[in-house]
């Protein structure tokens, strides 16, 4: 909470904040002694005049009171507010940034959960911090000052109540507190049992696992349910008993406050005055105490905001980046892989080991093998989405991990695997990479990744885009993300496994489209594909199996002695023709 507080909260916001409420409680605080005055030489000496004058004085002391009450609320309130909208805006920022392996050592609905839910429990906090925790202890302190100058012998009463009120507090929060930690992971769960539960909907239906999935997450749910009914249970507790305890004490004021008042050692005023500041002490107390209830579920939130605020980047630039001079549309460049390997975090084993190649503009590089045999990995690192354990990759003879990433994803336009379109247009997904792309061009990429008939039985590049690009079929989705992957200038075309789910026409005449298109043609084109047919016209061919190269050639050179190639070859020419028979 400390550490998001420097980071997120204005010290302005604090200081004003404490100005008015102290302002409020002090004013607040001497209206039970104008009353006490009112009654003993007001009302007891009949002296009207001194009622209205003090009358006054209680009329505009409660106005500057409401005042101070508003311009601390108004503090609290919108700074407060204020501190959730930086804190969700710095955890999207790093988020944004995070490395495929961050991304799922939290998961996303965990990081939905810690933008959202978590946010919330800071700014409640936050909001009753900036008035309770700042209202209680000076009420407390002031009325227990002003209560002692009054009477020190009544004022152990107070003493007695809250000795008695903190033992009780202390055993409701013992249990309490716990619980209310435990609460943000059991939204977790709840959040990532929906979550999945919404994007595996047609899985589960179709495997029949509605009731048990159904029954999960009402587990779930119900753990969520009892652990909040056991929460306000035992807080709910509270507020009756210090009913209770406030009943006994104002008895035990009346009770020796009316000896006093028969001895002639006190005034009927000051008593009336004296059950106030005992009220007021009761209920500080509480609230107080209510703040340290509300704390540790807070905190548990702020830590795990934390976690994620203060993840390691993993993908950093250089402090002293190279500044290319190339730009997108500069078609010389060379693309080199000098002994990279890469090991996912934990993993006993490569996912790539000792890979080298270098391309230049204007050829096609493929990468071919297996399932889980590396080809993601390696195209990923083009990008830096993901960065080697060793070895160096050049773009145009410089290392990328000495450019900024801004200048590196200039140059670099990718397809990823899985399909990935944003809610809006067409126009708006197209030119994703490429803002000032015309009508002109759109439709020319459209035409390439053929793409265009079904957006023009559509409303052309107006059609919209539902989330996720929900309205479109998996083959739609891919050939829309190959078209904004060519809208993009780039100087090196990347396509992990993007033609896989186009029958083999659409394939060979995306493939000859893209072959004739000038920019593309001109660039480097990275192409990672599981049909032979795909990638026979490469200039460069890697085969990988378990992370290792075991082929490098073209097509020719391979098929005549690359084995593993061969088999692939076969396999595929053995699929096609079980396929026709
Ligand atoms: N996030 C991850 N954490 C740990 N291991 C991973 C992760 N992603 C992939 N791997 C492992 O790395 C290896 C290479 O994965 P990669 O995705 O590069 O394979 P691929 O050749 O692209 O497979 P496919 O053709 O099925 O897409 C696999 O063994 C996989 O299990």
């Amino acid at each position: 909470m400390i550490q998001l507080s420097k980071k997120f909260l204005s010290k302005w916001a604090v200081v004003g904040a404490v100005l008015f409420m102290v302002v409020q409680v002090l004013t607040f605080l001497y209206l039970p002694t104008l009353t006490a005055g009112i009654i003993n030489q007001g009302i007891a000496q009949h002296n009207l005049s001194y009622i209205i004058d003090q009358g006054i004085k209680m009329f505009f002391l409660s106005i500057v009171s409401v005042i101070a009450a508003g311009g601390n609320i108004y503090f609290a309130a919108t700074q407060s507010q204020l501190m959730g909208k930086k804190i969700r805006s710095a955890i999207y920022r790093k988020v944004i940034y995070f490395s495929e392996q961050d991304l799922s050592h939290f998961g996303d609905s965990s990081l939905i959960t810690r933008a959202t839910n978590d946010v919330v429990q800071i700014q409640n906090v936050m909001v009753n911090m900036l008035r309770m925790m700042i209202m209680s202890p000076i009420m407390l302190i002031t009325a227990i000052i002003l209560a002692y100058t009054m009477s020190p012998k009544l004022t152990l009463i107070f003493v007695i109540s809250l000795i008695i009120l903190v033992i009780i507090i202390y055993l409701i929060m013992g249990q309490a507190i716990p619980l209310f930690r435990s609460i943000q992971g059991k939204t977790d769960n709840l959040n990532l049992t929906f979550r999945e539960g919404l994007t595996g909907v047609r899985v589960i239906r179709a495997f029949n696992r509605d009731q048990y999935e159904q029954d999960r997450f009402d587990g779930y749910n119900r753990d969520y349910m009892n652990t909040g009914i056991k929460v306000y249970r035992l807080t709910a507790m509270l507020f009756p008993l210090l009913t209770v305890i406030l009943n006994f004490t104002n008895i035990g004021i009346v009770w020796f406050g009316s000896q006093l008042i028969a001895n002639h050692t006190f005034a009927v005023g000051n008593l009336v005055a004296f059950m106030s500041y005992a009220t007021q002490i009761l209920i500080s107390f509480t609230m107080l105490s209510f703040m340290f209830v509300f704390l540790p579920r807070a905190s548990a939130s702020a830590a795990r905001i934390n976690e994620v605020l203060n993840q390691k980047d993993t993908i950093t630039d250089p402090e002293q980046p190279v500044q290319t001079k190339a730009t997108p549309d500069d078609h010389n460049a060379t693309l080199e892989f000098d002994d990279v390997s890469y090991r996912f975090e934990d993993a006993e084993r490569c996912a790539l080991t000792d890979v080298s190649f270098k391309v230049h503009a204007g050829q096609t590089l493929a990468i071919i093998g297996g399932t889980g045999s590396g080809k993601s990995t390696l195209v990923n690192l083009i990008p830096r989405l993901i960065d080697p354990e060793k070895g160096v990759i050049k773009l145009d003879g410089t290392p990328i991990n000495e450019m900024t990433q801004y200048d590196l994803h200039q140059l670099v336009s990718i397809t990823q695997q899985k399909a990935v379109l944003f809610a809006g247009t067409i126009r708006s997904n197209m030119q994703f990479g490429n803002e000032k792309a015309t009508d002109e061009e759109i439709w020319h990429a459209l035409d390439v990744a053929q793409a265009s008939d079904f957006i023009k039985r559509e409303d052309g590049l107006d059609t919209k885009v539902e989330q996720n690009g929900e309205n479109f079929s998996g083959g739609q989705k891919q050939r829309l993300a190959i078209a904004r992957t060519i809208v993009k200038h780039a100087q090196v075309y990347v396509f992990d496994d993007s033609f896989s789910a186009l029958d083999f026409k659409t394939d060979a005449k995306l493939r000859s489209d893209l072959r004739n298109d000038p920019m593309i043609s001109n660039a480097i084109s990275v192409i990672v594909a599981q049909r032979v047919s795909t990638i026979a016209n490469a200039d460069e061919i890697i085969v990988l199996d378990d992370g290792k190269v075991v082929g490098q050639g073209t097509h020719k050179e391979l098929l005549a002695n690359n084995p593993v190639y061969q088999s692939i070859v076969h396999s595929q020419i053995r699929e096609g023709s079980d396929s026709n028979a």
